[in-house]
């Protein structure tokens, strides 16, 4: 412009001009992108609100879902203990669980619930047995889909991918080791079991959590129940006892405690993704039981976890009391015990799990199964083993089982005692591990049980161990705060026995008859969907009027 031989005073206005528009142009833009933001932040919730609406208009969940974890070998807390109870959970949250999650995992959106799409289960499973080998993680749910419930599958499913995450938060703080044996030689003498650890010896899942691990293989009981409307009763019977085996492979190389969850605790799980919804609360403390209630497409699983230690030094048998039950729409029904787990080299060498003894899966019509789980000796060869039979209702032989409860089942049906085909058929395999395994070892079915997505965290009730503090500092690598937390919870639930002794009863689970086993009473989901939690409380929150540790400002919900 001075070339041009234009005046100072005229180039400044130029100036000036070109900056005013360009500030306009800017802000204008400024404003398009927040709008796009705050769109795009928005979607998943609308497009929840358009899958509900489709699920409650009949649309429900294909489930055939055949990821493959497994779960290393080889497993590292540090510390080999000792257990104290037998199981157990808690969790945690409070207002810092939100950003702590948020920030967590960027994708892990949930992006159905199954509301009520539990009633017909038209669709039937793909009733061919799959070896899939497909390994891990990475998009483990990238196959499920919710399907039209007219139960036309492959070409008018509504694809609908369910992402959960695959890898738990990165740890905040460095981990520290601590052995076990520092935390115990103090307690020379006393009943281990009772001897609180802190909670590097815990894993990010409480026991609660834990009893939901044992339906990650819950299409066994799809496929059970497919087999029995076809009238193969003796493949049903082998579906559930491959079901009551698997629920035993997640244990392999998991060297941590689960949290021993609050009186009052529950733990819902909606995974429509595998047709199923789970709910679960601790409904005694002294002795601690977890009452637990699942429905899913075509059958019902129940029952309790209720186990009775024995402290023996080094190890630590755990005998389960308490019966399971499984109930088929068209009104078979099994039940079962689980067997004797023996934990291993609590003090010195590499802790783990064995699994041990006779499970008769009891059925109310024409059979039954027998599993024996191999107890271990030094000389096995072949640990880890099952095998069992299945038997008419005259005591006949119509098929066998054999394989690895860490790894899997293989069947022979026989007919008149001879066997029809020299191929054993596989009835079950263990999924592959997570590519993102963390010192827990947990699988990937695992990792997915306490992520709390912004909009999850509204829809539960202030008793889900989602939300227990000390558990979501564990999961997030803050050790500090989740230790503090720990004791403060601890404290609390120091009251448990008054509250049980003062007639404290559960929300969701009651007794038919006074030493009967718990049965859930209905009303959960229905609550859920009203967020009526009427007597539901606070229980991870400070008590009234007591203030116990040294807790952040943010807990309580
Ligand atoms: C001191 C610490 C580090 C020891 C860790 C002990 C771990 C391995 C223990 C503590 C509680 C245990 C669980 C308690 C109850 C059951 C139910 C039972 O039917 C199957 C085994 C299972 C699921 C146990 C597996 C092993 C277990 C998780």
């Amino acid at each position: 412009m001075h070339a041009e031989g234009l005046g100072e005073e005229v180039i400044k206005d130029c100036e000036q001009i070109v900056h005013s528009e360009f500030s306009q142009y800017y802000t204008q833009m400024k404003q398009r992108c927040e709008e796009y933001l705050s769109f795009f932040g928005s979607l998943p919730q609308q497009l929840e609100v358009t899958f509900s609406q489709d699920l409650l208009l009949g649309v429900s969940v294909l489930n055939e879902q055949d990821t493959t974890h497994s779960i290393r070998p080889e497993c590292s807390c540090s510390g080999h203990g000792k257990c104290c109870e037998s199981s157990n959970t808690e969790s945690s949250d409070d207002a810092g669980i939100q950003e702590l999650d948020e920030s967590s995992d960027e994708d892990d959106y949930n992006f159905c619930d199954t509301r009520q799409s539990f009633s017909d289960s038209a669709a039937s499973p793909d009733l061919r047995i799959k070896h899939s080998n497909s390994s891990n993680d990475v998009q483990q749910y990238d196959h499920n889909f919710v399907e039209s419930r007219s139960g036309k599958r492959e070409n008018e499913c509504l694809l609908l991918p369910l992402k959960r995450r695959t890898k738990l938060p990165e740890p905040v703080e460095k981990e520290k080791g601590v052995s076990l044996w520092s935390m115990i030689k103090d307690n020379v003498g006393k009943d281990l079991t009772r001897v609180c650890l802190p909670v590097y010896f815990n894993e990010p899942i409480s026991s609660l959590q834990k009893c939901f691990e044992d339906l990650e293989y819950s299409h066994l009981l799809d496929r059970a129940y497919d087999y029995g409307l076809k009238g193969n009763s003796v493949m049903r019977t082998l579906c559930v006892a491959a079901f009551a085996v698997s629920g035993y492979a997640s244990s392999d190389g998991r060297p941590c405690k689960p949290f021993n969850p609050l009186l009052g605790e529950t733990y819902e799980a909606d995974f429509p993704e595998n047709g199923i919804r789970f709910f679960s609360e601790k409904v005694s403390h002294h002795p601690m039981v977890m009452a637990c209630h699942c429905e899913g497409r075509g059958w019902k699983f129940w029952g309790e976890s209720n186990v009775k230690s024995k402290f023996w030094g080094q190890t630590i048998q755990l005998d389960p009391v308490g019966v399971l039950t499984l109930e088929f729409d068209d009104g078979e029904i099994f039940k079962w015990s689980k067997v004797t787990t023996t934990i291993n080299n609590l003090i010195i060498g590499r802790l783990y799990c064995h699994h041990h003894g006779t499970m008769k899966i009891s059925g109310n019509r024409q059979h039954s199964c027998k599993l024996t789980f191999k107890q271990q000796s030094f000389l096995e060869r072949n640990p880890r083993q099952v095998q069992g039979v299945v038997e008419d209702i005259g005591g006949a032989k119509v098929a066998t089982l054999r394989g690895k409860w860490d790894e899997s089942l293989y069947c022979n049906v026989t007919n008149d005692g001879v066997n029809s085909s020299a191929e054993s058929t596989l009835l079950w395999k263990k999924h592959e591990p997570p590519t993102n395994s963390t010192r827990y070892n947990l699988s990937s079915f695992a990792i997915t049980l306490n992520e709390l997505t912004p909009n999850l965290k509204e829809k539960l009730p202030p008793t889900d161990s989602r939300l227990r503090p000390d558990q979501r500092h564990l999961e997030n690598g803050e050790y500090d705060k989740a230790n503090s937390e720990k004791l403060r919870l601890e404290t609390r639930q120091r009251m448990a026995r008054k509250m049980q002794d003062n007639g404290w009863k559960p929300r969701w689970f009651d007794r038919d008859t006074e030493d009967g086993p718990f049965r859930y009473t209905g009303g959960y989901w229905e609550a859920r969907e009203q967020r009526k939690w009427d007597g539901c409380r606070d229980i991870f929150g400070e008590l009234p009027g007591k203030k116990t540790s040294p807790v952040p400002a943010s807990v309580g919900i």
